[in-house]
């Protein structure tokens, strides 16, 4: 059922203007048009589009992409806010609602390069380009001679990193570069077996202002019901962990039938920094149908990851 919005009141996306977040913003305004919806988007530059030099973890995280449109939300400048899940933090702030998660494109990582064909051709101390910690922890722990060095920026930006030759390959989220067309530039993805993907990669989420209840239904139909228990479990992981972008971790659902599985691992966040890092994996799985049996799997297999020796923030 769709829920009618009075015609005066015409919905505003507020979005970063990078090409993938303004893609998941036209995406999104393309299915609520087709069902009658007037919408139009506000483009907004956030912290994190800014602060370019600097890897994420070290100036505040995952947050910097979503706040100034929270404020746009706040004000009533704006209605809904697309976001990759995985950069939405797994706390909201007081006053802000997930008014649903949709379908999951790929969640799996991609190794791209102009050289190389997968990791496993890259030559001994290869650089490898990434500044998610959980890359990095993963890629270590696949290949111990491997050189990671920081890369930050936009898609467009760090493929042209990669062809300006700063790096021998590059380690991407297969949906962005999929959602963009540049799907041919991935050479390999990685099965999640070898590299877990992020908490909540692949999946977009609409934010409103919880008051909202009138949004909340008109967005209703654009829910994928098992993507949104995936991305639950997942991100109860993150959130058991208190984690952020400055822990390497990593959990990734798939459904068997009725039955989620919950795949974690853990990195100590110093690792890096000492060339060598401790991971702890942890896996448990049961038939999910509501989004509090969701949390209860991911927050279960937060406890294993501790007791293998992972310490929370
Ligand atoms: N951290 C940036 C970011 N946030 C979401 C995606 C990809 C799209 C997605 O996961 O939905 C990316 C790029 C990347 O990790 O390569």
């Amino acid at each position: 059922m769709n829920t009618p919005i009075p015609s005066s009141s015409a919905l505003v996306i507020a979005t970063r203007e990078s090409r993938l977040a303004l893609w998941q913003a036209e995406h999104v305004q393309a299915l609520l048009q087709a069902r009658g919806h007037a919408v139009s988007l506000l483009g907004m530059t956030t912290k994190g589009d800014q602060i370019l030099d600097r890897s994420l973890s070290k100036v505040g995280g995952k947050g910097l992409f979503v706040k100034e449109l929270e404020v746009a939300l706040e004000e009533g400048r704006a209605h809904l806010a697309v976001h990759s899940l995985k950069d939405v933090p797994m706390e909201l702030p007081e006053g802000f609602a997930l008014a649903c998660v949709m379908e999951r494109e790929d969640p799996r990582d991609a190794f791209v390069s102009p050289r190389y064909a997968s990791l496993r051709e890259l030559p001994q101390g290869a650089v490898v380009g990434t500044s998610s910690l959980r890359r990095q922890v993963l890629l270590q722990a696949l290949r111990p001679d491997l050189r990671i060095e920081p890369l930050r920026g936009n898609l467009d930006t760090r493929l042209r990193k990669l062809d300006e030759g700063q790096y021998d390959a590059i380690v991407l989220a297969a949906a962005g570069l999929k959602r963009l067309g540049l799907e041919a530039r991935i050479r390999a993805v990685f099965e999640p077996s070898e590299m877990l993907p992020a908490a909540g990669q692949g999946a977009l989420g609409i934010e409103v202002r919880s008051d909202r209840q009138d949004l909340i239904a008109a967005l209703a139909p654009l829910a994928h019901q098992p993507t949104w228990l995936t991305v639950a479990a997942e991100r109860a992981v993150s959130r058991a962990m208190g984690g952020s972008c400055s822990m390497p971790l990593a959990a990734h659902g798939t459904w068997q039938g009725a039955t989620l599985r919950l795949d974690a691992a853990w990195g100590d966040p110093e690792g890096p920094a000492r060339g060598h890092t401790a991971l702890v994996r942890a896996q448990a799985q049961a038939p999910i149908a509501t989004l509090a049996e969701a949390e209860a799997l991911g927050e279960a297999v937060a406890a294993q990851l501790r007791a293998g020796g992972a310490v929370g923030a």
